[in-house]
């Protein structure tokens, strides 16, 4: 039976390291790091995951505020937006959550992010600094992915990894990632298309799905012993619930927790690490943008 990578102490112990960061930072004369959410719209999930941030946020000690706008306002606005962010010298961080309206290019408002101040870790810059081993910001989904199997003293040197998604957001940065020469991992990036998912998956000792399909992977699909982390986030209907849904993730969690030796739940697993890297990675927009170089 499975250990449970837990994502809520795990994630209350880097928010901590975090506050005790700030603290540290403020107390040498600095003001409080600044993070701007810009949220398009009241999409429900993202109302969520913003009021999350914020109160993390203020917890940490971290100047946070959501810009909020109507679903229908214009690229071309919402750029403007982000121009003005970038030219303030008080912020320190941007976040534009996502997804946006359909009316509006995911990929032009991103590469608009100051990369000094993109906390996402989502310009092209970033993820290119990432790929080469220079520093960057880390999505910070796999971020918090990586922080989770350190924090637990999970050994990845020259593990087989595989992650099942190829998204810019998750798949190829943990990839690249977990490449990197402190993990030394062995990756194998599977995705729709991928033929006969089983028997790579089968080989994992550490897997990695992030497909947005409740309970695909199953049993069947996991090696006995493998590190099994779960990155999605998916509605399933239950009227036993108030809310009529819960949560799921990507993962049959009950079956393949028979078969892991370590297993993330959702909820309660990558999300809150996600959350929690974000201020992570805010604290260092804040040092680098002082000139202080982050650690
Ligand atoms: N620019 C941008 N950056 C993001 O990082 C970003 C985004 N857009 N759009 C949406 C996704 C998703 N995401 C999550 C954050 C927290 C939880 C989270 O806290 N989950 C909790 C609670 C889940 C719940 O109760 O709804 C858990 O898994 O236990 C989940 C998912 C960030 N994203």
């Amino acid at each position: 039976m499975a250990q449970i990578l837990n994502g809520k102490e795990l994630a209350q112990s880097v928010r901590n390291d975090v506050a005790a960061e700030v603290q540290a930072w403020t107390d040498s004369g600095q003001r409080p790091p600044c993070l701007r959410v810009v949220l398009i719209g009241s999409n429900p999930a993202s109302e969520a995951y913003v009021r999350g941030k914020e109160k993390d946020a203020r917890e940490a000690g971290i100047d946070s505020e959501t810009l909020r706008f109507d679903d229908d306002i214009s690229e071309a606005d919402l750029l403007g937006v982000v121009d003005r962010l970038n030219t303030d010298p008080s912020v320190d961080g941007i976040l534009v959550q996502l997804p946006l309206p359909d009316h509006i290019d995911d990929r032009s408002v991103i590469d608009a992010i100051d990369p000094e101040k993109d906390v996402d870790g989502f310009h092209p810059e970033n993820l290119g600094r990432l790929l080469i081993g220079a520093p960057s910001f880390i999505p910070a989904t796999p971020f918090g992915i990586v922080e989770m199997l350190k924090r637990s003293k999970i050994e990845t040197e020259g593990m087989r990894a595989v992650i099942v998604g190829r998204s810019n957001i998750v798949g190829k940065p943990l990839a690249a990632l977990l490449m990197q020469r402190d993990i030394n991992a062995t990756v194998t990036v599977c995705h729709s298309r991928t033929r006969n998912l089983a028997a790579h998956t089968r080989e994992a000792d550490l897997l990695v799905a992030a497909v947005g399909r409740a309970n695909f992977i199953t049993a069947d699909m996991v090696k006995e012993g493998a590190v099994v982390v779960d990155v999605g986030i998916n509605r399933v209907d239950d009227e036993s619930r108030d809310k009529g849904y819960r949560l799921a993730g990507d993962i049959d969690f009950e079956g393949v927790r028979e078969k892991a030796s370590w297993i993330t739940p959702v909820p309660g697993g990558v999300g809150l690490m996600t959350r929690a890297m974000l201020l992570k990675n805010t604290m260092n927009a804040a040092r680098r943008h002082a000139d202080v170089v982050a650690p």
